[in-house]
């Protein structure tokens, strides 16, 4: 039996249940008087999550500003792939009423023998745990896949540091941040995550960074981030990605507190559609949660975050996840399979129509495993009743029961009651309005939609002594 060793990988730097105070005046979107409407979408008889109006007028009148421009992709190095340059904006959208949204307060949640291993330890408030290689059998029915994709896409060129200005941190995490960058080649904004190199080899994290290099390299779909390439010096990791300008949903629910019904359906469907993607090619995500879904300038989802993305065709053992979102498989060191995104497609569910996650508590990380491993929700009142039960089927420790797991597999979440009114084909091409529009500037690398980060001291692209470079050889 391996050791179990957990470590913070990430903290939530926002708490994941400062929103149980759901009936504050100060809630931007409440269920009585829902500042959703629902309206029919472009797509006059297809399913429309309906328009957050009441946020600002700004972000509405730039939502129309915004969708003129074109969304085409854009190799950083290649000029001629942008032949259509983002419109100008029209109108200058207000900045966030960051003073209307009151931000909940924040609550720990760090584990006491891991709050000296994360850059971030006097602000944050929730870590990931993980422990590798855990061991023993699970009887699990795998998912056959649904579909495996044709063409495998592959990262554009090799790129440097010099083909980019750094400019502002957007997000960090355990072992490196994710910077706002600008192509000197073609002018326009990409993400680019750096890791530290000491810090993955010390964390145990090679052979996850290589995976996330690699199945982010295998994915192409509407609603997942896409890598442009990746680089090294020597002493950080570069995975240059598109700049997802619209923030977390994380920090949207927050503003919010919980969405409407249909609100979190549109986002739910959307992640269902990349789930049911990842696992035709046998990818488990594993690290489903609202930090790690970025809202695009039209309000799109796009799923990042790779770090614990895996290409697994039956079981797999490794314990990794965010506390809140582990499946109770996962906790108790069984093999496990695909099933555990759908388990965590439920806590995501459960968290934006309620606004805290299921089994959370505020003592420990170890209180919530074990509030899992009793697995029992406790659902409020107004989680309409399809949503309720999807949520049972999803949030089942019973493998044989839990939705997505069966032999339908994904279809079978899909064609659950609470998504009747979902057009699945329209919504995989974008066909349907968001709910919510970001009030972001497009094409001139607005990043005002993103939390303020200290930026890294240590100079990027020094040379010097290499001693890891053997291990990560294909960046
Ligand atoms: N393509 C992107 N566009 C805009 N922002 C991004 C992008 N990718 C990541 N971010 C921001 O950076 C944050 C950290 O990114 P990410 O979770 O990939 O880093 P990480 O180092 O793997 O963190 P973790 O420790 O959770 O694994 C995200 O939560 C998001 O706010």
């Amino acid at each position: 039996m391996p050791t179990l060793g957990s470590f913070l990988k990430k903290k939530r730097t926002k708490d994941s249940t400062g929103s149980r105070d759901l009936d504050s005046p100060t809630s931007p979107i409440k269920d009585t008087a829902s500042p959703i409407t629902p309206t029919l979408s472009k797509t006059s008889g297809s399913f429309s999550a309906g328009k957050l109006t009441t946020q600002d007028s700004a972000a509405a009148s730039h939502s129309t500003t915004a969708s003129t421009a074109p969304s085409k992709s854009a190799d950083p190095m290649n000029p001629s792939t942008y032949s259509q340059p983002y419109a100008t904006p029209q109108a200058t959208p207000e900045p966030y009423q960051q003073s209307q949204h009151n931000l909940p307060s924040i609550q720990n949640l760090i584990h006491p023998s891991n709050t000296t291993s994360s850059p971030h330890s006097n602000s944050g408030t929730q870590q990931r745990s993980q422990r590798n290689d855990a061991s023993n059998g699970g009887a699990i029915t795998p998912v056959p896949a649904q579909h495996v994709p044709q063409v495998v896409r592959t990262t554009k060129g090799k790129y440097t540091l010099t083909d980019f200005t750094i400019q502002r941190t957007l997000g960090t995490g355990s072992f490196g941040r994710v910077h706002l960058v600008q192509s000197k080649h073609n002018q326009r904004f990409y993400a680019v995550k750096v890791l530290k190199k000491a810090q993955v080899v010390k964390m145990k994290q090679v052979e996850h960074t290589n995976d996330e290099r690699r199945m982010l390299q295998q994915v192409k779909h509407p609603f997942l981030i896409t890598l442009w390439g990746t680089f090294q010096d020597s002493k950080n990791l570069y995975m240059v990605m598109d700049f997802v300008e619209g923030g977390e949903l994380f920090s949207l629910l927050r503003k919010s507190q919980r969405f409407p019904n249909p609100v979190a359906k549109f986002y739910a469907a959307e992640v269902t559609l990349a789930l049911d993607y990842l696992h035709g090619m046998n990818i488990i995500y594993r690290d489903l949660k609202p930090e790690n879904l970025l809202l695009d300038r039209h309000g799109h989802l796009k799923i990042t975050d790779f770090g614990f993305a895996k290409e697994v065709p039956d079981i797999t053992w490794t314990l990794c996840g965010t506390p809140d979102y582990l499946a109770p498989e996962v906790v108790a060191s069984k093999g496990y399979n695909k099933s555990v995104d759908w388990w965590s497609l439920g806590i995501l569910i459960f968290e934006m129509l309620s606004g805290f996650t299921p089994f959370w508590d505020a003592g420990s990380p170890m209180k919530i495993y074990e509030n899992i491993l009793k697995g029992k929700v406790k659902y409020p009142p107004y989680i309409h009743p399809d949503a309720q039960d999807l949520l049972q089927q999803l949030i089942t420790p019973d493998l044989t029961k839990r939705l997505g797991n069966l032999h339908g597999g994904s279809r079978e979440v899909m064609q659950h009651p609470w998504f009747a009114e979902v057009t699945w084909e329209r919504l995989s091409k974008k066909d349907i309005d968001a709910p919510y529009v970001p009030p972001v500037r497009a094409g001139v690398g607005d990043s005002s939609q993103f939390d303020k980060y200290p930026e890294e001291t240590e100079a990027y692209g020094q040379a010097g002594d290499d001693p890891h470079k053997h291990l990560f050889m294909d960046f």
